[in-house]
């Protein structure tokens, strides 16, 4: 667990962040200038805080009197250009952070087996696509021995066809390493793929940290992400296929019809855009959506309607006109019409 919390006045603007970063990743999410690179470089023993206490497992990097050179921090970095030293083949730019360490020819086998880099090892980055160059600052990073990853941007200089490759390791690296890892992003895809935790920053300040699915369901936050992005993710388990094929999922909002087939069991993460919420009082009856859910209001914030289903949030974006004309207000009881549910990786 990484804990931080410090100020520092700039010219232009005072830094006060407080967070904790758990095991799996942290998104640090915000707008240009909003200070996550300032934060990082806190956290890295780059930039002295005015206050505060920064510690790793316990460990305390700075504060109560005590300031750790950023060497001796235990911080593995990723950047969005692999930085990886030219003239050096893959195994030597992985081995040079632990050159000293022991134990690290064992860490090694497992690096390499883990980011698949077994068959790049005699190659030198020149030769490498923007994708294994990152794969290789990943493994690098790892084979310092880190107590926590730092990843600043680091799909941000590849296309989109790089970036679809290097997702599932980082997935994996989420999944397999019991490391928390604090990664800078500006984009939504990613943040909404990878993040376990969302650290929303605004204009030096920490303006609200906790679950993703959270953030993404709350009137008030998801806008931060982008109003597109706004909606529900909810988690779900298949439990039946229905007859005609179709798959019913449980979950906390009640339960919910997909196509098929999936196998019973599965684990889901359902996404249900709050562009793709319609509100009616009555019981709907003559429509072609499958999924209506009971819910009721719970409050209303400009065209955003915060919902309750069961024991989730949900989100219904709707006209100002239409609040008005189905009298909605906290506590109204009505139906959402789900018109469309996307299916994320459990
Ligand atoms: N050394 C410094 N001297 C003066 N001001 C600084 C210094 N470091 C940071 N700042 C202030 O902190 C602000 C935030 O910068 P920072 O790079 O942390 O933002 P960011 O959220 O990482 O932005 P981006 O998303 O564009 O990378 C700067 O605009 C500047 O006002």
């Amino acid at each position: 667990m990484l804990e931080v919390a410090f100020r520092r006045d700039f010219p232009g603007l005072s830094l006060d962040v407080a967070f904790r970063a758990p095991v799996g990743v942290t998104a640090l999410f915000g707008p240009s200038g909003c200070g996550k690179t300032t934060t990082i470089n806190a956290i890295a023993g780059l930039m002295r805080p005015d206050a505060g206490r920064i510690a790793l497992d316990g460990r305390v990097l700075f504060g109560d009197g005590i300031d750790l050179p950023p060497q001796a921090r235990r911080i593995g970095y990723v950047f969005q250009d692999a930085r990886l030293f030219p003239h050096m083949t893959v195994a030597a730019n992985l081995r040079y952070p632990s050159r000293w360490r022991r134990g690290a020819a064992r860490d090694f086998d497992r690096i390499v087996e883990m980011l698949a880099l077994g068959p790049l090892l005699k190659r030198r980055p020149a030769t490498l696509s923007g994708g294994e160059r990152q794969r290789t600052a990943i493994g690098r990073a790892l084979l310092s021995d880190p107590a926590l990853l730092v990843m600043d941007e680091p799909l941000a200089a590849l296309d989109e066809a790089r970036k679809a490759e290097i997702m599932p390791w980082l997935e994996r690296l989420r999944d397999e390493i019991r490391l928390p890892i604090l990664y800078v992003s500006h984009s939504v895809p990613e943040v909404l793929r990878l993040a376990t935790t969302v650290v929303l920053m605004q204009r030096g300040r920490v303006c609200h940290a906790g679950p993703l699915a959270g953030i993404l369901a709350d009137a008030a936050l998801a806008p931060q992400l982008g109003a597109r992005e706004a909606g529900a993710l909810i988690r779900g388990r298949v439990e039946a296929t229905e007859p005609d094929g179709m798959i019913r999922v449980a979950t906390a909002a009640g339960p919910i019809l997909l196509p098929g087939p999936l196998p019973a069991g599965r684990e889901l993460r359902l996404r249900i855009l709050a562009h793709e919420v319609i509100l009616s009082r009555a019981v709907p009856s003559g429509l072609s959506a499958l999924n209506v859910l009971p819910v009721t209001v719970a409050r209303i914030d400009g065209g955003l309607v915060q919902l309750v289903a069961g024991d989730e949030r949900m989100l219904a974006q709707i006209t100002p006109r239409s609040v008005k004309a189905l009298e909605l207000r906290p506590g109204t009881a009505c139906h959402a019409i789900v018109k469309s549910v996307s299916v994320l990786p459990g």
